[in-house]
């Protein structure tokens, strides 16, 4: 009969992986993994409570804060809080760095960068909606009060990065720099447990995902790539299909299983793309790297992006490697950056 491993002996066996590991960082993916248990239950019964609908604050970002997001964020937070590992979170839903000053949290390791609710617009409509999570060491030492300056750390420092994807099913998929491993929310018993393990992307695909309603507003590179993507042309499988769910975890888990490329450019209104780099493209970053694909701005690797701001944002083109190798090729081509006076 098969057995099951839950999230918690599969994180447990793998710190062995790191001699000198004490636990710390095992306990702060435990208590991640107890805040997604929470929200999914939330979640999945959204109708019936009152978690739907607006908030009425708006965030840093300046957009309309949903109900399940305040909620979310209290959730991961909270648990953060009371598990003692993280000193200081930084949330989509906060403008400010949040101090954990508990006083077990103070004395934290590890920082905590988190998009509690990723795909805010489907939550009414019951399509699948995430949560991304990436974890640093601090930077300031054990006797400094911990600060901003602990959260403008480069992709490249993470010590383990995640999602969850609220689905059909609930998956939290993550990496430790060792590979990527999947665990589904049996309910039945309450745990996450190994269903994916070592998760590959293909380096091909044939899944394109682009908000295509903003196509007169794309790079000329961008518009390029998506023309290559619906060429009639058999022996490269393409055209390509065109998906696009509109919550970025979901649109990357889907590429991650099948392949493919999601990609959020410059447009009008987000002149320096959309999505923000500590706390969304970062950890979905370095999932898809850990998984053989590759993530870029369209011309640097995201993970070597220098992060000046906590809710800074980049442009992003992730997926299977020879897709995304393929997107560069069109925005070098049409849409050249003069690195003389564009800082990347
Ligand atoms: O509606 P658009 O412009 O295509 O944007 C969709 C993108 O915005 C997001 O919803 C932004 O994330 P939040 O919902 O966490 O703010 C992504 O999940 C998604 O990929
Ligand atoms: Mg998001
Ligand atoms: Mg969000």
């Amino acid at each position: 009969m098969a057995t099951v491993k839950t999230l918690g002996q599969f994180i447990i066996e793998k710190q062995a992986d790191f001699p000198y590991a004490k636990g710390e960082l095992s306990r702060l993916l435990r208590d991640i993994g107890i805040a997604a248990k929470i929200v999914n239950r939330e979640i999945n019964k959204a109708g019936l409570v009152d978690i739907l609908g607006e908030a009425g604050t708006v965030n840093v970002q300046g957009e309309s804060q949903k109900k399940l997001d305040i909620y979310a964020n209290e959730q991961f937070i909270s648990a953060l809080e009371s598990g003692g590992e993280c000193c200081l979170v930084a949330s989509e839903e906060n403008e400010e760095v949040v101090l954990l000053n508990s006083k077990f949290s103070k004395d934290g390791k590890y920082i905590v960068a988190i998009d509690p609710l990723d795909g805010s617009s489907n939550i009414e409509v019951n399509v699948a909606v995430g949560t991304t999570f990436s974890i640093y060491r601090r930077k300031t030492n054990i006797d400094e009060e911990p600060n901003e300056s602990d959260v403008l750390q480069r992709g490249t420092e993470q010590v383990a990065a995640g999602y969850i994807v609220y689905g059909s099913s609930t998956m939290l998929v993550y990496t430790t720099g060792k590979g990527v491993n999947g665990f589904t929310l049996d309910p039945s018993i309450g745990e996450f447990c190994l269903s994916h393990p070592d998760m590959k992307i293909p380096e091909d695909g044939t899944i394109y995902s682009i908000n295509e309603g903003y196509y007169v507003h794309f790079p000329e590179g961008v518009k390029k790539y998506i023309k290559y993507c619906q060429v009639h042309d058999k022996e490269t499988h393409r055209p390509y299909t065109s998906r696009y769910i509109g919550s970025m975890v979901a649109d990357l888990h889907r590429n991650l299983i099948r392949g493919g490329i999601f990609i959020y450019p410059t447009t009008a209104s987000n002149p320096k793309g959309k999505l923000r780099l500590v706390y969304e493209c970062n950890p979905l970053a370095f999932i898809i790297e850990q998984a053989g694909g590759r993530a870029t701005n369209g011309f640097k690797r995201i993970l070597d992006l220098d992060v000046t701001e906590v809710h800074q944002r980049s442009c992003i083109f992730i997926g299977s490697k020879n897709m995304v190798l393929k997107a560069e090729e069109m925005m070098h081509e049409y849409s050249p950056i003069d690195t003389e006076t564009v800082s990347l």
